[in-house]
């Protein structure tokens, strides 16, 4: 099975992926569109792409391909963040620091602390600034342990993220819908054109009345005025359960698009 993620290799992406797919050969991409592009076009069976994370919220150009493409969410993995800083020379010596804008945002205040007024640029992935890092001494990435070792480059500093309880949850991307299991999760994208009282409350009660659990709401903008928006709503249960099924029946008169992306098992996985 060959699994597309954003690479190159040492990211977190590769991590999710493994955890998931131990015996899967992996491979990486520049960017989470051409993930996309490789499982719709077979090059990838499936993908791994970072969906959201506990201190940043959601990656929006997931969400937007979500929408904008056809595949469908047939998995998620959920893994702790632990960052490095990342570097050839001394921890005095960092002049730049490089990674992933979602990576610099989580440090935001260990960078403010330790280095302020230090330059950073962003990167494609974690995994890409370590590979920088390995040229330029005056340069640290933020990315973690596993990038170290394949970079060979020296632990600066480690656990630097803002906050211990630092996961990003990974979704699996397919050309096709998972079968139910029991245990599962749905993500669905509805559309309310127009702004009118009571219309999202219509859609959320569908699930309240079948006493269907919600576990995120999210909104993005449509782009096509201000004030126009997509919801994500991911629920408890897969679209063959009878109440998912009559809820998404109810929403799809009083909304005026509505999408399945994926019903899914949930990741229970303890953390660490
Ligand atoms: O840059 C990586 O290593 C990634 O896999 C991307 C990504 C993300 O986009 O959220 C994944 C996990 C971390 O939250 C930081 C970066």
């Amino acid at each position: 099975m060959r699994i597309g993620v954003l690479g190159p290799r040492g990211s977190y992406s590769e991590m999710a992926a493994s955890r998931r797919f131990p015996d899967a050969e992996l491979v990486y991409f520049d960017d989470i569109e051409d993930v996309f592009d490789a499982v719709e076009s077979h090059k990838a069976d499936a993908g791994v792409v970072p969906l959201e994370n506990s201190l940043e919220g959601s990656v929006a150009l997931t969400l937007d391909l979500l929408l904008s493409r056809s595949l469908f969410i047939c998995g998620e993995v959920v893994i702790p963040i632990r960052h490095c800083l990342l570097g050839r020379g001394d921890p005095d010596s960092v002049r730049i620091i490089l990674s992933h804008p979602q990576a610099l945002a989580q440090c935001r205040q260990y960078i403010r602390r330790r280095y302020p007024g230090v330059e950073m640029r962003t990167t494609g992935s974690t995994s890409h600034a370590a590979r920088l890092a390995q040229e330029f001494p005056e340069m640290a990435a933020i990315a973690n342990l596993e990038a170290a070792k394949t970079y060979g480059l020296r632990v600066l500093d480690r656990d630097i993220q803002d906050s211990k309880n630092n996961m990003t949850r990974f979704v699996v991307l397919s050309r096709e819908m998972s079968k139910r299991t029991g245990n599962d999760k749905t993500s669905i994208v509805v559309y309310l054109e127009k702004d009118r009282p009571g219309a999202l409350f219509a859609i959320l009660r569908e699930f309240a009345v079948r006493n269907i659990n919600l576990t995120r709401i999210e909104s993005r903008p449509s782009r096509k005025e201000l004030g126009d928006y997509y919801f994500f709503i991911d629920l408890e249960g897969h679209v063959e359960d009878d109440a998912v099924r009559e809820a998404l029946d109810g929403i799809e008169k009083a909304a005026n698009m509505v999408r399945v992306l994926g019903s899914y098992p949930k990741d229970n996985t303890p953390s660490e």
